[in-house]
C-alpha cells in the first residue's frame, strides 16, 4: 500500500467537477406507509468523498438502494452519471461494501475476490491479474490461497473492499463498513481506505457512518440527517487538504470539526 500519495484530492477544486449523482426533491414511502425519506436534495461531484451520518432509520442506507436502482424513488427525481440508476447499475461502475463482508465460506481470498470479474466473463488472466492488483492494495497479497474463515474480522474486511475495487468502480458505496470492527483495527482500515482512495483520481465514494470522528476523518463533505422522515438537514465541508494521515486526529481542527458534525446532529 503506497502511504505516501500524492495530493490529488482538493476539496477546493471540487467546485469543477461534473455533478454525477443528482437528488431533487427526492422522497421514499414504503409500501406500508413508511416515510423513509422526504424532499431530499444532493449533488455529487466526481472524487467527492462524502460521509452520511443520522441517527438510526433517517434514511441512509435507503439513499444507497435507490442510487442502485434496488428501490424507486416515490417521487422527486434522481440522475446517477447523467441517466437513471438502472442504466447506470448496467454499466458496473458501482460497488458496494457492507458492514457484513458476505464472503463465500467455500472460496479462498483470491476466488473471493475474482468473483465479480468472473461474473461478467472476464478471461481468467485478467481474472488473476486484477485480483493480484487489489489484494496488494489492500495488504493481503500473501492471503490468496486462504479461506475466510482463516482470517481476523479486519482481513475479511479487506477482502471486501479488494472485491468492490476489482470492478474498478466510479461510484464506491460504503454502508457502514467498519461498523463491527475494534477501534483499533477500524482506525487501521480507514487510514488504509484514504490511501486507496488518495491514490485515485476518479472514484468517488459515499460512506454510512454512525461515527462522527470517522466521518470528519475520512470525507470532503458531511451530509446530516435528521430522524425520520429522513432530509438533510447540513452539508458540512471538511476543509483540509488530501494525503491526511493519522496526526489529522489529534489537530484541534479535527476536534473542531468533530464539535460542528455533532452539533449539527443535534438540530
Ligand atoms: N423495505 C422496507 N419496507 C418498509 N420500511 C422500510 C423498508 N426498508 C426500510 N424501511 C424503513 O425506512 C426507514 C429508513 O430505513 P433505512 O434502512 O434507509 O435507514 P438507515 O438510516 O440506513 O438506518 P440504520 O442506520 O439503522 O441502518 C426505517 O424506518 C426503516 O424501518
Amino acid at each position: 500500500m503506497a502511504l505516501n500519495s500524492p495530493l490529488i484530492h482538493d476539496p477546493s477544486k471540487l467546485g469543477a467537477s461534473p455533478t454525477f449523482v443528482s437528488m431533487e426533491n427526492l422522497s421514499k414511502t414504503y409500501p406500508n406507509g413508511t416515510i423513509a425519506l422526504q424532499d431530499v436534495n444532493l449533488s455529487i461531484q466526481e472524487g467527492e468523498f462524502l460521509c452520511f451520518v443520522g441517527p438510526s432509520g433517517c434514511g441512509k442506507s435507503t439513499i444507497f438502494k435507490m442510487i442502485t436502482g434496488l428501490a424507486k424513488p416515490s417521487s422527486g427525481k434522481l440522475d446517477v452519471f447523467g441517466t437513471t440508476p438502472k442504466e447506470a447499475r448496467k454499466q458496473s461502475d458501482i460497488a458496494f461494501v457492507f458492514q457484513d463482508h458476505t464472503l463465500l465460506p467455500w472460496s479462498t481470498v483470491e476466488a473471493n475476490v475474482r468473483l465479480p470479474l468472473e461474473l461478467r466473463g472476464v478471461d481468467k488472466k485478467t481474472q488473476k491479474d486484477e485480483a493480484q492488483r487489489v489484494l496488494e492494495l489492500v495488504g493481503l497479497k500473501d492471503y490468496m490461497k486462504v479461506l475466510p474463515r482463516q482470517l481476523s474480522g479486519g482481513m475479511k474486511m479487506r477482502v471486501s473492499i479488494a472485491r468492490a475495487l476489482i470492478s474498478r468502480p466510479k461510484l464506491l458505496l460504503m454502508d457502514e463498513p467498519f461498523g463491527a470492527l475494534d477501534e483499533i483495527t477500524r482506525q487501521t482500515l480507514q487510514m488504509e481506505l484514504l490511501n486507496i482512495w488518495q491514490q485515485d483520481k476518479s472514484m468517488t465514494v459515499l460512506f454510512v457512518t454512525h461515527n462522527v470522528f470517522e466521518s470528519v476523518f475520512l470525507s470532503t463533505s458531511v451530509v446530516v440527517m435528521t430522524p425520520r422522515p429522513g432530509k438533510i438537514s447540513a452539508r458540512l465541508d471538511i476543509p483540509v487538504p488530501f494525503p491526511r494521515d493519522e496526526s489529522f486526529r489529534t489537530t484541534a481542527q479535527f476536534s473542531d470539526l468533530v464539535r460542528e458534525v455533532s452539533a449539527a446532529l443535534e438540530h
